[in-house]
Parts: C-alpha cells; structure tokens; sequence
C-alpha cells in the first residue's frame, strides 16, 4: 500500500502521480472503513481528498499553515500527518477529534468545528508571519458553505485590502449539509456553467506548462483585464483578491500544476475548486445530504439506518402544525434543516421558511425584522451556534423584548462532535438577558404545549431540548401548561431533586421508589417557579443540569434563594468547568456525575444515602 510509505506529508514529495493517485483511492478506503464503524463526516473528507493531497505536495507542512474552515473535511489530511495509525480511533472517547485540533498535531494549524473561521484565522497568521519577517505560505481551505458565515466574507473585505500573501482555496461542491444557498452560490454555478471560462482556464493552464511563473503573472493580469472589459464582475475582484479557476478538484495533476504556479504569486489570491462531495462513493455522492453525517453504515451494503424518532423530529412536527393554526409563524434556520428537524416544514410551508446560510447572525436579526412586522418568527437553532448570534439576541430582540422563539437543540453534552459542539453554555449566556424567558420541556408532549404557548404569549422565548430521541406526541395535541410552574413528579420526605430535560430521566432513577427522595420537573428555567422553590426550601435541594454547573440552573436557584432569604442544603450538580471532549454521551454525563450514580452520590454526601447502605 503506498499509504505505508506515508508517515508525512513530506513522503508525498517522493511519490509519482501514479502512486499518488493510488494514494487516493486508500484513503478513500480507509475513510469509509472507518467512518463506517464510528460514523463521521464522510462524504465532505471523500470529496477533499485530491484537494489534501495537492496542497501537502506542494506545501511543506507544518512550516506552511495549511488551514480547513470547520475542519470536517480533514480527514484525508490526518492520515498522511502522522495519524493514520489512530485513525480508526476518530470521533471516539480518547480518540482523534473529528476536527482539525491545534492539540492534537502541528499539522493541524487551527481548531475547527464552527464555520467560516479559517479567513480570519488566516489574516492573523500573515500579519504575524510578515511583522515578524518570516517565510512560509498560510493556506485556507473553505468550503462554499462555510463562505457563506459573515466572519468569512468580513475577513476577505480585510484581506483584500491589507493585498498580504495567502492562498484561499475555495473548496466549492455547491453543498453546505443541505444544498448551498446565497447570491454567491448561484454565482458560483454560472461561474462553472460558463464554459467558456473553463475554455479560457484550459488554454492558461496549456501555457502554464511552459511558462515560468513570471509570465503566469501577466496571463494572470490579461485575464484580469479581459474579465475587466467583458464587465466580469467577479466579487473577488472587488474584495481586491486574485481569483482563479472554476479549476477541477479532482483533477491531482491540474491540482499541483496549478498550486506550483500560485505558491509564487504575492497577494492574496482564490483558487476556486469543484469537487463533488461523497467523491469515489456511489451512496454519498447520490446522497450528500444524509451522507454528510451518516452515524455508521455497513461498508458494503451502506443503507440509511434511521436515528429513531428525535426531539428535532417532534419540533418539527409541532411546528408544522402550528403552522396550519398560526399564519404569522415563520421558521428560519442557519444551514441546519436537516439536523433541526426541518424537511417536513420547509417542503408544507416554503414560503414560511428560510435557509440563510452558515449565519446565525443573520438568522437571529431577521427574525427580529419579522417580529418588528408582525410575523412570529421562530429560529430553530443549535445551543453551539447560537453562541455565533449572542449580541443579535440582546440587542435585536431582547431589548425590544421582540416576539421571537428560539427552538435550541442540541442542548447539553452531544458527544462525538466533541467541545465545539457541545450546546453547554445557553442556560449561562441568556439568562442574564433581560426580557428572555427560558425552558425546558420534559417530553415532546410539553414541547407542544411550550411552542403554542410560547406563540401566544409572545416576547423572546427560549425553548431548549437535548440531542436524544423522544417518545412522539400525537398529532393535533396542544395540551395546555400553566406557564412557569414546575411540576413535581414524585414527592418525597427529605430531599428533592430539580431537574429538566435529559437530566430529569437521571433523576427519577435515582430516585427510584425511595420515599425520602422528591423529583421535580424544573422546566421554567427562567422566571424560576419561586412559589414552588420557597415551599421547597424546607427539605435538601439538589439541582441537576446537562450544562455548565457554573452560570447555570443551580446557580438561578442559588440567587433565587438568597434573594428569598431562604437557606436550605443545596448541592449543585452540572459539567465541570473544562471543555468536555468527544466521546459517548452517557460516559461523558458519567464523568461529570450528572447521571443517576452521581445523583445518588451527591445525595449520600448530603445525608440521604441510598436505602440499601442504612
Ligand atoms: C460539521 C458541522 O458542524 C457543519 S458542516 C456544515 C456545512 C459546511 O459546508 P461547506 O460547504 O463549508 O463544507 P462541505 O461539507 O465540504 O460542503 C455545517 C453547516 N455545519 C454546522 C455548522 C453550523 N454553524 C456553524 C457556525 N458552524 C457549523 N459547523
Ligand atoms: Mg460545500
């Protein structure tokens, strides 16, 4: 196997195009091998795989900075940078991230995991590169998806400007996890479409074989100046960035040939690649979508293997609904129909739905101009890329205290994605802002009642739900939920646990049939239920979050009773305050002792051991 003789990347230097070109199918092999058995971003690292293997041949890694925007699409990259030998550890507890992480190897030139990051990243680099005098090449790759984050587009407007040296690939497969959206998307498409680009592109790269890069430079320019006159409005142009290509990504020898001749030019330049995301496998290049992300497949007979019925699915069901009974509703999402539950709603009510891209920014402050219009919108939105939209929500909703929901999934610990992706911080980062309410339903039933509620009450609602399938709702149920009470599952005589979504299973099972242990469904996490606290506040309290312990639930309910004056035994059980890595969620909900074990221990260490150690 040629990929035995890899070890780095500078063992590709060696390698005939022949011997590379097989490189490419092993890794292809080994991808899906591996995917296969711990799932992964599959068809976005098999549509990289050329465009990787080009840029570390040409490039002298780690000298060089090779970047990739979310990281996702790295994985050819990790197994010719010394990983291979882990590979197969991807995604897993203790295992290689499924992202491109600064401690994982030198190779790895930025942490990824949120889009439209490698641009800025990138700036940073050359400006210290060139303050501190040094040589060496900065290189982002960024996929048509991720250009469409305004951190990307506000970074190239920089860029241009500073005219600093750095190569920009434009890794354009005219996919984000659903198909692309946005004005520069359709663009890019014409751009490919335009054959006669491609004709122009064909005969420059003929006489790239002869010519030395000097001259390139002026095909370069003549190009500029014909696309000038033929009114070619290449956005780039106008952000002052080189732009080349659509070039084929595909294409290994194309690939070097023309890296060889860019790696000389000063100023930023873009190259603009095609690829075909899923490239070399038949299911994933059909299917790009479910692809995208499959959790694990049979290599040889790869089908689609259904997640069981989701909290996603139960929001989009009930928003569906809702929106037969409610015609100001609106639904925007920032590229995550699928993962948010979405295809159903988008496909019944198009003209109430909007994709905008990677920006939840965007998302966020629309939602408020539709608010301050008279719709209802709702974003439906993971609690990780919120975090990209914290100042939307003050300033655009909060304050106006504006009627827009916010449908947060991925609430809590998410496992393989690892602590990009954990949605851990939501609780903490809007409970401070004044006019959001927050809560957190315990079945999809309540999520029903909390959405429609939600909707007539209006003002800035949070609603978050964890990653985790659900036992469905009927259809057409809107039972009715007396907005901002909790609700005590099971009484007790000494303690009572408060917990909300994932964390409330941990807690009737740790409160199993002890009579001396309460459980209380704390769904309303902000206002808290401070009628049923003070009442409370006569037995022990323990407080259990799938969430950063500090700035959390627990410590709401820690105010809220100093605030009362009120001073019972309170423990405080949530995450740690570290970044929690990739691994299995119910292992890493054990690590942090937020599961039923750890319940039962916090609730020893207050004096209610379990019955069976009287
Ligand atoms: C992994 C992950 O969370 C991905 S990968 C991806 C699509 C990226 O499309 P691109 O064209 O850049 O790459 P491609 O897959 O090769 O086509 C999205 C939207 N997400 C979710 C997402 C949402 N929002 C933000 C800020 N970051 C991420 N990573
Ligand atoms: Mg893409």
């Amino acid at each position: 196997m040629v990929l035995d003789k890899v070890n780095s990347p500078d063992d590709l230097k060696g390698l005939t195009l022949e011997e590379l070109q097989a490189l490419a199918e092993e890794i292809r092999s080994e991808i899906i091998r591996v995917t296969a058995q711990n799932g992964g971003h599959l068809a976005s690292s098999l549509g990289a795989v050329e465009l990787v293997l080009a840029l570390h041949r040409v490039f002298q890694s780690p000298k060089d900075r090779i970047l990739f925007d979310v990281g996702h699409q790295a994985y050819a990259h990790k197994l010719i940078t010394g990983r291979k030998d882990r590979f197969h550890t991807l995604r897993q507890e203790g295992g290689l991230s499924g992202f491109t992480k600064v401690s994982e190897s030198e190779h790895d030139a930025i942490t990824a995991g949120h889009a439209s990051t490698s641009l800025a990243h990138a700036l940073g680099m050359v400006l210290a590169r060139d303050l501190a005098k040094e040589d060496y090449h900065v290189v982002a790759v960024i996929g048509d998806g991720a250009l469409t984050g305004g951190m990307a587009l506000a970074a190239l407007n920089k860029i241009g400007e500073l005219g600093k040296r750095m190569l920009i690939i434009l890794n354009d497969n005219e996919m984000s996890i659903s198909e692309n959206v946005g004005a520069l998307n359709k663009y890019f498409k014409e751009l490919q479409i335009r054959k006669w680009v491609q004709d122009a592109e064909k005969l420059g790269r003929s006489i790239l074989e002869h010519i030395s890069p000097k001259l390139f430079g002026l095909v370069d320019r003549a190009k500029e100046a014909a696309k000038l006159i033929l009114h070619q409005e290449n956005p780039f142009y106008a952000w002052g960035i080189r732009y080349i290509g659509p070039v084929d990504g595909h294409d290994l020898k194309g690939l070097i040939h023309i890296l060889e001749h860019l790696k000389e030019l000063d100023g930023p330049t873009l190259l603009h690649v095609v690829t075909r995301k899923g490239k070399g496998y038949k299911v994933a290049e059909a299917d790009p979508i479910y692809w995208h992300g499959p959790s694990g497949f049979d290599p040889l007979r790869p089908e689609k293997v259904s997640k069981g019925y989701t909290w996603s699915q139960a929001f989009g069901d009930a928003v569906t609904e809702l929106a037969y009974l409610e015609p100001r509703l609106f639904v925007l999402t920032p590229a995550m129909r699928e993962g948010s539950g979405l295809v159903r709603y988008s496909v019944e009510h198009p003209d109430r739905y909007l994709d905008v891209g990677i920006c939840e920014d965007v998302a966020v402050t629309t939602a408020a101009g539709m608010a301050l219009r008279g719709l209802k919108p709702i974003v439906a939105i993971y609690s990780t890329f919120l975090q990209r939209a914290y100042d939307q929500v003050i300033h655009d909703v909060a304050i106006e205290a504006l009627p827009v929901i916010f449908a947060i999934d991925r609430a809590g610990v998410v496992g393989a994605d690892g602590a990009t992706h954990h949605g851990v911080f939501d609780i903490a980062y809007l409970r401070t802002i004044p006019n959001l309410q927050i809560a957190a339903p315990k079945d999809a039933l309540e999520l029903r009642a909390m959405l429609k509620k939600a909707l007539e009450i209006g003002g800035p609602i949070a609603i978050r739900y964890p990653r985790d399938n659900v036992e469905r709702a009927p259809e057409g149920a809107w039972p009715e939920i007396p907005w901002g009470r909790w609700e005590v599952l099971k009484e007790g005589t000494e303690a009572y646990i408060l917990a909300f979504g994932k964390t409330l299973k941990y807690a009737l099972e740790a409160a199993s049939d002890d009579p001396r242990i309460g459980v209380v469904n704390a769904r309303f996490l902000k206002p808290l239920d401070r009628e049923m606290l003070r009442a409370l506040a006569r037995y022990r309290l323990l407080t259990v979050e799938d969430h950063q312990r500090m700035g959390g639930f627990g410590s709401a309910v820690l105010e809220a009773l100093n605030e009362m004056g009120l001073k019972p035994q309170v423990k405080v059980l949530g995450l740690p305050d570290r970044f929690l890595e990739h691994g299995s969620i119910p292992s890493l909900h054990r690590q942090a002792g937020i599961d039923a074990e750890g319940i039962r221990k916090a609730l020893a260490e207050m004096g209610v051991p379990p019955t069976y150690e009287r």
